[in-house]
């Protein structure tokens, strides 16, 4: 990747005149059966604008999961840039929204004391957790027979079609826009892309100038994109079967999860297992493992050593744990590092 980069093309990108560029948008509109891309700097940056997008004259608002990114971690975008309400759902399941959960919520009509929905925005995956398609499908044809436009939060829908083996393409089908991520367990070092249709991404483009997200010479950045692509996006499968092997070994020494562990992330439920938070990260760090709360994440760099290392650190943080009198509770973190309320 690195050395690929060197020999990038160097044109102006806010004038589409960045050969990388161009390819990659063209690239990834392809893939996931959309009409255009946009590349973005960041993950917050391609949802907000998708979302901004969608939206016009306020009272309006979106309906997403409680724990999804746009509500949780990009600092109140959806009000400030949007002047949007947000509905942050349950699911009941404690795993997935559904169309029920989704009907349960959604605000229709023209109710002076409301602000309608005019966006459902999904994540997929969230915490690691897979959307299944079905669901999708449901929710798209509720959310078109009321004309409210569909967004995916597909930071990580990359690990959802590798696990799924659905390609982008079919998940297309069902958003009028899908933000990607290809930096996080893409490998590439930033940035994002936008897809949709080529008049909402025109307007996007406008709205990346806007926010001062236009980028020069973005040849390197997105050549790199497009490296990831090739060569992180075909190890997915191999990062989430050591992380179905992980989870299986941590059980067997009693950890307990919060969630279904689906693709490349275990959230490990430290009130159930008896495991102290301060007591992991701190052998976690003795190990030379990064972890955040109860949230483990692996990637295709993750050696055997570091899986080795860490569960070494999660049985004697076990053990120190169930000696001591107090647990502490979860760090809260930027993001939900719980991922069910209970
Ligand atoms: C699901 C999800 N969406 C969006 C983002 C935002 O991406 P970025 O950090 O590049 O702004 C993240 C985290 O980075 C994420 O986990
Ligand atoms: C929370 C942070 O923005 C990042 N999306 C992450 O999952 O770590």
């Amino acid at each position: 990747m690195v050395a690929a980069v060197a020999s990038s093309s160097v044109g102006d990108s806010v004038y589409g005149e960045d050969d990388n560029s161009n390819s990659l948008e063209k690239r990834v509109a392809q893939l996931t059966g959309k009409e255009d891309a946009m590349y973005v700097v960041s993950g917050t940056m391609s949802n907000q604008i998708a979302i901004r997008s969608h939206l016009y004259q306020p009272p309006h608002s979106v309906l997403c999961d409680y724990r999804s990114h746009i509500y949780t971690a990009e600092a109140a975008g959806l009000a400030i840039l949007s002047q949007s309400m947000v509905t942050p759902v349950h699911p009941k399941n404690s795993v997935h929204l559904t169309l029920e959960d989704v009907k349960r919520s959604v605000i229709l009509g023209e109710d002076v004391h409301t602000a309608p929905t005019r966006v459902i925005s999904l994540e997929n995956t969230l915490g690691g957790t897979i959307l299944p398609i079905e669901e999708i499908k449901r929710i798209s044809e509720f959310a078109r027979s009321h004309n409210i436009k569909m967004h995916l939060d597909g930071a990580r829908l990359w690990n959802a079609s590798a696990a799924t083996d659905i390609s982008l393409e079919e998940y297309g089908k069902y958003f009028d826009t899908i933000s990607l991520c290809l930096s996080k367990g893409m490998g590439a070092p930033v940035g994002s892309i936008l897809v949709g249709p080529k008049d909402l991404i025109k307007k996007a483009r406008w709205l990346r100038k806007q926010q001062g997200g236009g980028i020069r010479q973005a040849g390197w950045l997105t050549t790199a994109a497009n490296i990831a692509i090739d060569e992180v996006w075909p190890t997915m499968k191999a990062t989430h079967a050591k992380a179905a092997k992980l989870g299986s070994d941590l059980e067997a020494i009693g950890v307990h999860f919060q969630l279904p562990i689906q693709t490349n992330f275990l959230f490990i439920d430290s009130a159930k297992s008896g495991l102290d938070l301060a007591i992991f990260s701190e052998e976690a760090k003795n190990a030379g493992v990064k972890v955040w709360g109860e949230r483990l994440v692996l990637h295709h760099q993750t050696s055997d050593l570091a899986i080795d290392n860490l569960k070494t650190a999660i049985s004697k943080a076990l053990k120190r744990s169930h000696a001591s009198a107090e647990t502490s509770s979860a760090p809260t973190g930027a993001y939900r590092t719980r991922m069910t309320d209970n």
